[in-house]
């Protein structure tokens, strides 16, 4: 089916729903919310696309009234038309999520509807999702957040390391709602174990051989992290919620370099791409992207599904800068802990940007902030926040976002204090009006471990060599030839400088 015309008809109008607000407390009725089935707090559209599949979406919340935006954007992202909408506002029902009759209500709906799936806004445990399954009419599927995001996932997945963590987050996924088949069928045949089941050995097989690909992708990855260091270069991360503008704005920091070395070096074939014949050329490289392949930008969920790393000059430094996979609310963890080369980069970075959209309500930024600490939570190294799109919402707006990211922080739980420290002060940037990069450059430079030192050498042919690795590797800021020997001022990164000093300092008098 066609993103693009799921997307455009997918507008069902969204009705909230909360006629159940006050019987949040009356939550364990599980008839209390039965009375008025096909009240408000459904409704029933006509699907607008005829290759979209039909689905109703259901979501449920304690606190505040439930709300649909996000997830109607990512059905119709993944290819459904939303053609309904169950909500309510009450606490988890053991059984359906859902209150029983809000539950039946939505089988109603599903029916009618001729729905082929729902589209759940949470995460349903296995017991859950049979027990839906069972009520809905035969047939439709029973679809969760999480489940959703690995159907997305599975239509942007380009490149080795983004198919195999995409493989491993499914088998995660997977391996409990197989556990609870395996004991359902059990329970009528006691001769069927969930332990001793061939199927749930395989899985689990599975996962092992799939965690250990990945931990060789990894390593290779934390290997051509150390050689770049190693040749002069800081390290940048962008990390943030799923659309946030990450890919749009490294791509605005990466140089226009044309280096081999970085530039494509192991692309995949992609259609976004312009120079496809050189796609082509690297194929031999062996590991599409995750490397160095295009920085795909756009208005959708989970464009960037691959680690993408570009070389960039910022505030003065060589750095590469990598792009990563978004993160979103309500995943679980070991959903986000598939997603490793997004989190090793991260981690490993020496400096983070940590990008959230200002043109979100309050409300979704601070939902969003918050999912997004799990992609920092770990680093070592200084985190910088960037209220991206600035031009977005003007100079009040802007206050706004900035008010709301503080807030927000505020309310950080404590045990994230380090990261708390080092989140206040949002840069806002615009790159559609080019607006705060240079802020932000100076604020990466100073952010960035830097020596500095002065190093002499008597004038020849060795510390010409010494001050051309030095070149090479971005730590010279100054030199000074006199009549023996050559001073040399250098800054940057300091196992760099370091090294460069004890070249100099080994440099014999020719
Ligand atoms: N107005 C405006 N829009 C922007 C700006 N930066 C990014 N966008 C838009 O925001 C959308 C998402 O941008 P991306 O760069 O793809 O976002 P991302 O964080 O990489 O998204 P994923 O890869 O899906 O996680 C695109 O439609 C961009 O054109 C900006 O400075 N101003
Ligand atoms: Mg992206």
């Amino acid at each position: 089916m066609s993103r693009d015309d799921a997307t455009t008809n997918a507008t069902a109008e969204s009705i909230e729903t909360d006629a159940h607000a006050d019987d949040a407390d009356n939550a364990d009725n599980a008839d209390a919310d039965n009375a008025d089935a096909h009240d408000a707090d459904s409704s029933l559209i006509d699907p607008a696309a005829p290759d979209a599949t039909p689905a109703v979406v259901a979501a449920r919340s304690e606190g505040e009234p439930p709300d649909t935006a996000e997830i109607r954007e990512l059905a119709a992202a993944a290819g459904y038309a939303v053609v309904g909408e169950v909500t309510q506002r009450r606490r988890e029902d053991p059984t359906y999520d859902l209150g029983r009759g809000k539950a039946e209500e939505l089988m109603r709906l599903a029916a009618d509807a001729a729905a082929e799936a729902v589209i759940y806004d949470g995460g349903l445990s296995p017991g859950q999702t049979f027990s839906l399954g069972d009520l809905l009419p035969p047939g439709t599927a029973v679809i969760d957040r999480p489940r959703l995001v690995l159907e997305l996932f599975a239509d942007a997945a380009d490149s080795r390391a983004a198919d195999r963590q995409l493989e491993l987050a499914r088998l995660r996924y997977e391996l409990p709602r197989l556990r609870e088949a395996v004991a359902r069928d059990a329970s009528e045949d006691v001769r069927l174990q969930p332990e001793g089941d061939s199927r749930v050995l395989d899985v689990e097989k599975r996962i092992e051989s799939a965690e250990r690909a990945l931990g060789e992708i990894a390593d290779d990855r934390a290997a051509r992290r150390a050689e770049r260091r190693d040749a002069g270069f800081d390290l940048v991360a962008l990390a943030g919620y799923t659309n946030a503008g990450k890919s749009t704005l490294a791509r605005r920091l990466a140089d226009e370099v044309d280096d081999p070395e970085f530039e494509d070096e192991a692309g995949a074939p992609d259609v976004r791409r312009a120079d496809a014949d050189r796609a082509d050329a690297d194929e031999g490289e062996g590991d599409p992207a995750d490397g160095d392949g295009p920085l795909a930008v756009a208005d959708r969920p989970f464009e960037t599904l691959s680690t993408t790393t570009r070389r960039a000059t910022v505030g003065g430094r060589r750095a590469l800068v990598t792009d990563t996979v978004g993160f979103l609310d309500g995943l679980p963890h070991e959903a986000v802990r598939s997603f490793r080369t997004t989190i090793d980069a991260i981690r490993a970075a020496d400096c983070a940007l940590l990008v959230v959209d200002a043109s979100d309500e309050p409300a979704a930024l601070r939902r969003k902030l918050t999912a997004s600490l799990s992609a920092i939570e770990a680093t070592d190294g200084p985190v910088i926040p960037v209220l991206s799109k600035a031009d977005e919402v003007g100079a009040d707006g802007l206050a706004a976002a900035v008010e709301a990211y503080e807030g927000a922080v505020v309310d950080l739980d404590p045990r994230d204090a380090p990261v708390v420290d080092a989140l206040r002060s949002p840069i806002p940037v615009s790159v559609r009006d080019e607006t705060g990069l240079a802020d932000l450059a100076d604020a990466v430079a100073d952010a960035l471990p830097t020596a500095t030192a002065t190093a002499e050498a008597p004038n020849g042919g060795a510390a010409q060599a010494a001050l051309s690795w030095a070149y090479d590797r971005g730590v010279v800021a100054d030199v000074d030839y006199g009549s023996e020997t050559v001073v040399v001022e250098l800054a940057g990164r300091p196992d760099v400088v370091a090294e460069a000093e004890r070249r100099f300092a080994d440099a014999p008098s020719s």
